[in-house]
């Protein structure tokens, strides 16, 4: 019988993700638990490198809107399952929601998006973006790259919501955004998405993944970087 599995794996969060996430544990805390996020979560951060994620993220987060619906576009050609393409478009709608969110907070911290240009790391990241949109790359890899990006947010904002972090008020609803339980229900389904597909992937497959699995990983390090003012 197939997918005898799935529900009790991902509730155990078992599977090659799990297997990724503890082979490559070191570089994973870098991209989670980065100083730009420990300072946020102990109230200490410098508000210029705040401003300065708030306006290279409100880019990245347009360049990402055409790489979501490129996954969405494999999913509809290559999986099976309906309901993959739900949880891809629910992300899809989020990003409307959180184009919107952007503008909004940009107006709040004095921030002035129109005539912003995209750092070096921010240039980098899109284009890494912008090569798994193509049609070579398969549903797997991109989906499993996708997994990481949020997964990457999710991890390092929920951090900054935990019992005892000193968050500053003014930068809670960020942290919310990315941090709270709802989006990481969604990160949670999109592992489960990726670990079905790369349970049935065959080796060359695996290792295109765990390639972009790590890629993400140090994407999301130079991003950080980046905004504490380190380039
Ligand atoms: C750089 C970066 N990574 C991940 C996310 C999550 O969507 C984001 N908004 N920006």
């Amino acid at each position: 019988m197939e997918g005898k599995n799935n529900a009790a794996e991902g509730a155990s969060g078992g599977g090659m993700i799990m297997a990724w996430l503890n082979k490559h544990h070191t570089i994973y805390s870098r991209a989670t638990r980065h100083p730009f996020i420990l300072s946020t979560r102990d109230g200490t951060v410098d508000l210029s490198s705040f401003k300065r994620w708030l306006e290279q993220d409100y880019i990245f987060v347009r360049e990402f809107v055409p790489f979501v619906a490129s996954v969405l576009l494999k999913a509809w050609r290559e999986s099976e399952d309906g309901s993959d393409m739900e949880v891809i478009l629910s992300g899809l709608a989020s990003l409307n929601d959180e184009i919107s969110w952007f503008k909004k907070e940009a107006l709040k911290w004095g921030v002035l998006l129109s005539g912003t240009s995209p750092q070096k790391a921010n240039q980098d990241y899109c284009r890494f973006l912008e090569s798994l949109m193509s049609s070579e790359i398969s549903y797997t890899v991109a989906i499993t790259a996708f997994w990481a990006i949020e997964a990457v947010y999710q991890e390092s904002f929920s951090l900054c919501l935990k019992h005892g972090s000193r968050t500053p008020a003014e930068l809670m609803e960020t942290c919310q955004r990315w941090g709270s339980d709802s989006f990481g229900q969604y990160c949670h389904s999109l592992q489960m998405i990726a670990n079905k597909r790369l349970e049935k992937a065959p080796d060359y497959i695996l290792g295109k993944a765990e390639e972009a699995f790590l890629s993400v990983l140090e994407h999301e390090i130079e991003f950080w970087n980046m905004s504490n003012g380190e380039w």
